[in-house]
């Protein structure tokens, strides 16, 4: 339950704000806000509230270049603004210059930022040799064809899949999978190949079995179950189940495919045509068990449990319990007919739970769903990670880091990274970076991809993702017949980045022919593409060339910060990984909660240095109108870089101010973010203190000038997924794959806590007004 003082900064930016020239409050800042407000108090009857005066010390209407409904306060920024634009220096944050009524100056991204806790030293072994790959093929000589495997499947997966030699899992559980019919759980590094690590034993199994003598075929009955927890996950075990049928002596075995999102009428013409193995998501699987009376499940011999534990979190518990339920019914009626155990087929369902991680709603699912279980598990081990009582590890050659930059910096911070990572290595590269919540991911896509037509039309889109929302599935068809019509695909250029890259995004609030689309375009990009997405990327996705997983924001799980960093660094392959910390308390965050990890530290300043400083920013960034530069932009005494980035901020906030829609996208962005912060684990909270956030300052990220306060949202339309800045959000954009749940599980308890802190700070003010409380 929140706490009602947590959203106190809401308020009490405003009351900073009301003062004018000082980012503190006689000296003053961040601490409780009782404190906050007494200075407030003491200062109250000594100063007048200045009129708004810009860098050059002129006095300004403040709604000059702002949209008509934009109050004149919201030039001067959230961040307790007017604030002297000299950087506060590490730990000198309150020795900064005093502002001056006389010559106030507008806030700079780099003023008034709290200084990183730990000492700005690099820490770690970034430039160490490089490690040895722990989920890479092995290469001691280890064959498919020597663990037990029909030699055309093993012949088939080197001749026509070029997988040549088996991963440590692989060689460790398939023998165990194949020779026995005990339950299992297979946990291994993630990239590790666990998908065709219970792929291989049964398909195996049924080839064997068609040997035998009894020729089986579509109509033979289904004989596997692989239960995936999202879409995209089942879509790809899917595929590399056709490449593993796609041997000539096992066409006969057909997999159905089926999924939440997709026409059921067309799934269930599919299923009546007959199927022997079956992939789908939960949701979808106990519909047809239910209502598809042609679904015949009585013979299912495997049931995989894939991405066990995120099955479990997305609340799937009481749906995979009904379907065991169906499937031990359905299996108990045809035992009483006779079975088909004279094939060689195991006696006894058996099932396999897999994971890269195994946490404590792994074990409940194991207890629900495994008897007498093996525990199948890598025996290769790397040389920093030799503990096998660790419950999970990143692949030795992944080299993680982490990066403490201020709120107000991060938006800069990303788009140094992203520039800088193609100017090094363009071609082929890929980079996908975390959000966490849909309406980020939003804001940040409109961010960079910048389409000044866009802003134009005020809020018209050239290929908007409403537009592609709205197109149904048949469109999806359409499409492959006129080969003409632009792609579905939520994708543009990322001019703000490098023009030649695309940029891809992704999370559960879009249509399932998007996300189809958009993860298919993404895999198959030759050039350099980033994807902007939500945790719905995270488990088991394999997309090829990903160079560089960026967690903007942080995970909500020291698990989800595996899977994520997972999605690089894969069969053996390099990669790099970087997470975003806040000053303070975040920084606890690489040894309090991944203390198993090796994670070296960036530093903000050099990072901003090369990515402004080194390359000019591309001409898509240059857009601030000069006559608004003027007015607005900071003076500094800065480096080249750092007026690069100022000005490339300044863009961004310029874009807000510009658009009515491109401001609510920033404004729905801020306030998920927020709700989205106060849902990480309860174990966490130390690191992720909601109270210690500077709501100014993150509202500034997202190119916000308004005081937190004032961030109202008119309502969303049709959708109607937010009514007022405090309004209870629908959860219609929670799909039954559970995507985005974390953005607002908290949601009410936030709202209830924000109700309460105003009715407490009317009581005790008097002031609403002042505070603009209400
Ligand atoms: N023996 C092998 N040799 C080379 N490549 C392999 C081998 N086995 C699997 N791969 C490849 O490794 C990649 C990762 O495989 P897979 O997606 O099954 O990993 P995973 O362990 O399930 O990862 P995650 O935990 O992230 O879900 C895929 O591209 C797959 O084709």
């Amino acid at each position: 339950m929140a706490e009602p003082d947590i959203l106190v900064n809401f308020d009490l930016a405003p009351a900073a704000n009301a003062f004018g020239a000082s980012s503190s409050i006689n000296g003053i800042r961040g601490g409780r806000w009782k404190d906050r407000f007494r200075a407030k108090k003491r200062l109250q009857n000594k100063r007048g509230r200045p009129s708004f005066i810009d860098a050059d010390g002129n006095q300004k209407s403040t709604n000059a270049h702002s949209r008509s409904h934009s109050k004149p306060d919201s030039l001067e920024g959230p961040d307790h603004d007017r604030v002297s634009i000299n950087r506060a220096k590490a730990g000198n944050e309150h020795s900064a210059p005093k502002s001056n009524y006389d010559q106030p100056v507008i806030s700079s991204i780099f003023s008034s930022n709290p200084a990183p806790v730990a000492k700005a030293e690099k820490t770690g072994t970034e430039n160490a040799a490089p490690a040895i790959p722990t989920n890479a093929p092995l290469k001691d000589g280890s064959a498919f064809s020597t663990m037990g495997l029909a030699p055309a499947l093993a012949s088939h997966l080197v001749n026509n899949m070029n997988i040549s030699a088996p991963t440590s899992i692989q060689q460790t559980a398939v023998p165990q999978l194949i020779s026995s019919d005990s339950d299992a759980f297979i946990q291994a590094e993630t990239g590790s190949g666990k998908t065709l690590t219970y792929l291989l034993p049964l398909v195996h199994r049924i080839y064997t079995a068609t040997l035998n003598g009894d020729k089986l075929h579509r109509d033979s009955g289904c004989f596997a179950i692989i239960l995936a927890p999202t879409r995209e996950l089942g879509r790809q075990i899917y595929t590399v189940l056709m490449q593993l049928l796609s041997h000539p002596s096992l066409h006969w075995l057909v997999p159905i495919l089926i999924l939440g999102g997709e026409k059921k009428k067309s799934e269930k013409a599919r299923i009546r045509k007959g199927g022997n193995i079956l992939v789908a998501t939960p949701g979808r699987l106990a519909d047809h068990l239910s209502n598809t009376t042609s679904l015949d499940v009585s013979f299912v011999k495997w049931l995989i449990l894939d991405e066990g534990d995120r099955l479990m979190e997305l609340g799937f518990e009481e749906t995979l319990q009904q379907i065991l339920t169906a499937l031990n019914e359905r299996a108990q009626k045809r035992s009483n007919k006779g079975s088909l155990t004279n094939l060689g087929l195991p006696d006894r369902r058996i099932t396999v739970l897999c994971s890269a991680t195994m946490k404590a709603s792994v074990q409940k699912l194991g207890d629900m769903s495994l008897k007498d279980a093996l525990y199948l598990k890598s025996s290769q081990k790397s040389d920093a990670t030799d503990d096998n009582s660790k419950s999970f590890q990143a692949p030795a050659q992944l080299k993680q880091a982490y990066i403490v930059t201020a709120a107000k910096l991060r938006l800069v911070t990303l788009a140094s990274i992203l520039r800088r990572a193609f100017i090094r290595k363009k071609e082929h590269m890929k980079v996908i970076v975390f959000f966490s919540c849909a309406d980020s991911v939003d804001f940040h896509y409109e961010t960079f991809r910048k389409t000044e037509v866009k802003e134009q039309n005020d809020g018209g889109s050239d290929t908007s993702s409403d537009e592609e929302q709205e197109a149904g599935a048949e469109e999806v068809e359409d499409s492959k017949k006129k080969p003409k019509r632009p792609s579905l695909a939520a994708k543009s250029t990322a001019p703000l980045i490098d023009p030649a890259v695309s940029l891809f995004k992704l999370h559960g609030s879009l249509a399932q022919h998007i996300r189809t689309t958009t993860l298919n375009e993404f895999f198959h990009e030759k050039d350099g593409a980033v994807l902007f997405c939500t945790d719905v990327a995270s488990r088991g996705l394999d997309l090829p060339n990903v160079d560089l997983v960026v967690q903007y924001d942080p995970p909500y799980s020291q698990e989800d910060y595996i899977h994520r960093i997972g999605r690089t660094a894969r069969a053996g392959r390099d990669g790099r990984a970087l997470l975003f910390l806040l000053p303070g308390c975040e920084e606890g965050y690489p040894s309090q909660v991944l203390g198993e990890q090796h994670l070296t530290r960036r530093l903000a300043d050099e990072v901003l240095k090369k990515g402004f400083g080194n390359a000019p920013l591309p001409r898509a960034a240059k857009t601030v109108d000069p006559s608004w530069k003027k007015d607005f932009m900071p003076k500094t005494s800065g480096a080249k870089w750092e007026q690069e980035a100022i000005e490339f901020h300044l863009d961004v906030e310029r874009r807000v101010l510009a658009s009515d829609e491109f401001s609510n996208v920033a404004k729905r962005a801020f306030q998920s973010h927020i709700r989205a912060y106060a849902t990480h684990v309860a174990a966490e909270r130390e690191v992720f203190d909601i109270k210690q956030l500077h709501l100014g300052h993150i509202a500034k990220s997202f190119g916000l000038r308004e005081r937190p306060g004032d961030i109202k949202l008119p309502a969303r339309g049709k959708s109607g997924t937010v009514s007022s800045a405090t309004g209870k959000r629908k959860l219609d954009s929670i799909d039954a794959n559970g995507d985005d749940t974390q953005e607002v599980q908290d949601e009410e308890e936030l709202r209830k806590a924000a109700q309460m802190m105003r009715k407490k700070m009317r009581e005790h003010m008097n002031i609403a007004s002042e505070f603009n409380i209400g």
